[in-house]
């Protein structure tokens, strides 16, 4: 039995998460825990909200609530619809625990002591109205190039110029309107990235089997330009980690806080050790999920990210690991993915553009969704979602081929030989056919699962599926039983098998679907069908079953028109 930590890019705070999101990070952790889980491995599977920095503040104001109450209020929402999209965290932790504040506190406490910390004096614009330092975007006033009256301090989004705070005309605070503003000196803590370089390329080059996609962006950022920089981590906000210096003051670093991106991946490691606290287990508990000291040593840990967090996942957060000249665990494998865009366009937080994972689930179960993002996922490349490949995806794989095959033969199994599993017959030459084929390819779809090679795993899964529906159709038992009653009781045997097959091998990908299954049938055996001739066989004859509801309904082509209209909009 092997050890697995998983962790998913923890979402931010600032409103619920699109599709694209999903996609891009907790749901292929979800489908890679559940498949360990299934295989007998011990999995320790982390997510969390990411909850500082400025838009957290700015979403918080603009729903007239402190920042802390809305971050917590925000977090049960994010966590009731993971809950909603059967997301199997061990712990959904918060970024913003007293757990993350400690932690981070000594991440840099560590990197200052062995002098990976500089000190660094710059001049930014304080807005005395606000009494805060204003980042740059919060900075608005009139273009200087196109007269654009609410150009931002970073860029004009009217003629997009890139803009200095300096440049505009008139500049006022964006979250008050005040144009009492001054130029002030302010010192901010940097992590020296680049004394760290040559550790970082030497691990990345290590790194010989991770997916293009992750090691190309590493690369990148280590080699272009001038090459890999140093990095601010500090911030003059309230609202974050104080910045300490382990559990001690730091000197003229009062009422700053850690950069959010400081703080975010360090909760990993936090939203453990809240697991541990959340479930009464001792520090060595979660110690041995991450310290190699005590424990870790023989954990393969593995990250799930869009491709912009991948910088800060090769490069940043190693930095602080390895700064620390503690044995924490660093990353063993990195996967990556490409961006969903939806229906022509983009997925977009900001300008609600898509389908969130609120509206999925007010209009289709969790299951329908999981299995056309996994088998569409991004992995080597963008990919789109439209509402006519949903719905052909869902009626032909769910509906037509899985869907249909449980229907007929517990029905005609109903029909004929009562809600039992019928005892005549023996297996011939075509149920060994099959019983070959199927051992074949739940080889292959056990290698795509275990590569993370996510959409051959679903199409494995689907071959699977159809390689079960071939036979049912080529045997045909509803002929057989006028003739050879046994024989079809023989078939009808391998094919009520098949179908709890199905559902322990499916579970990863439609978790509520294999549930449904399983109870219909009865069983509560989720062992891993290895010796497929085997789990062939494990419900017996005589053993009791109820024919089941409909697994997958069908996607008519007036609700595909009617959702492709009331999701063209913007979500206000
Ligand atoms: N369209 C997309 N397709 C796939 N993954 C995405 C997409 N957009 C964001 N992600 C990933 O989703 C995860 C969570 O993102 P996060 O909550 O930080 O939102 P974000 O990156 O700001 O995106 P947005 O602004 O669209 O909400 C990250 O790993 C990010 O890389
Ligand atoms: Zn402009």
């Amino acid at each position: 039995m092997a050890r697995i930590l998983i962790t998913s890019a923890i979402p931010y705070i600032n409103g619920i998460k699109h599709l694209g999101n999903l996609v891009g990070s907790q749901l292929p952790a979800d489908l890679y825990a559940r498949y360990m889980r299934g295989r007998g491995h011990e999995v320790m599977f982390i997510c969390a909200t990411d909850e500082h920095g400025t838009p957290a503040e700015l979403a918080a104001a603009k729903a007239g609530k402190p920042v802390e109450v809305y971050c917590a209020e925000m977090h049960e929402i994010q966590k009731e619809i993971a809950a909603g999209f059967r997301l199997s965290f061990d712990h959904f932790g918060r970024s913003s625990s007293a757990r993350n504040h400690r932690l981070t506190q000594h991440f840099a406490g560590q990197l200052a002591e062995n002098g990976f910390i500089e000190e660094v004096s710059e001049r930014q614009v304080f807005s005395v109205a606000d009494n805060r330092f204003l980042p740059d975007r919060y900075i608005e006033g009139t273009c200087p190039n196109c007269g654009y009256d609410k150009a931002r301090g970073d860029q004009c989004e009217n003629c997009t110029k890139q803009l200095d705070p300096t440049d505009l005309i008139n500049p006022r605070s964006a979250i008050s309107g005040s144009t009492d503003l001054e130029v002030r000196e302010t010192k901010h803590l940097y992590l020296r990235q680049r004394a760290l370089k040559d550790e970082i390329e030497a691990w990345i080059d290590s790194k010989t089997d991770w997916p293009v996609l992750t090691t190309s962006i590493a690369k990148k950022w280590l080699h272009d330009g001038e090459g890999l920089q140093d990095r601010g981590i500090t911030r003059d906000l309230h609202w974050g980690v104080p910045v300490k210096k382990g559990d001690q003051p730091w000197p003229g670093m009062e009422g700053k806080v850690f950069y959010v991106w400081f703080d975010a991946p360090i909760e990993y490691i936090a939203g453990t050790a809240e697991w541990a606290d959340a479930n009464g287990k001792t520090e060595a508990d979660w110690e041995r999920w991450w310290r190699t000291d005590k424990g870790a040593g023989d954990v393969r840990y593995v990250q799930f990210m869009g491709k912009d967090n991948v910088p800060f996942h090769t490069l940043s957060f190693p930095a602080t690991i390895m700064g620390s000249r503690e044995p924490w665990k660093l990353v063993d494998y990195i996967k990556s993915f490409n961006y969903l865009n939806y229906d022509g366009g983009q997925f977009s937080t900001s300008q609600g553009r898509g389908v969130f994972m609120d509206q999925a689930l007010s209009i289709l179960p969790a299951d329908y969704w999981r299995w056309w993002l996994l088998s569409h996922a991004p992995e080597n490349s963008d990919s789109e979602f439209t509402w006519e490949n949903f719905q052909a995806s869902v009626n032909k794989d769910l509906a037509d081929v899985l869907g249909n095959l449980v229907s007929r033969v517990t029905k005609f199994c109903r029909s004929k030989f009562g809600e039992t599993v019928p005892a005549g017959g023996a297996f011939g030459e075509r149920e060994h056919q099959l019983i070959a084929e199927l051992q074949e390819r739940l080889a292959a779809y056990e290698s795509c699962m275990e590569a993370m090679e996510i959409r051959k795993a679903a199409t494995e899964l689907r071959a699977l599926w159809v390689a079960g529906n071939e036979y049912l159709q080529s045997a045909a038992p509803w002929t057989v039983v006028k003739t050879d009653p046994e024989r079809a009781q023989a078939m009808i045997r391998l094919s009520l098998n098949l179908i709890r097959l199905y559902a322990v091998i499916s579970r990863p990908f439609i978790p509520d679907a294999a549930a449904s299954t399983m109870a219909s049938l009865g069983c509560d055996d989720w062992s891993w069908p290895t010796d497929v001739a085997a789990a062939l066989e494990r419900l017996p004859a005589g053993h009791a079953f109820t024919t089941p509801d409909v697994l997958f309904r069908k996607i008519t082509d007036e609700e595909r028109a009617e959702w492709q209209t009331r999701f063209a909009g913007v979500r206000t």
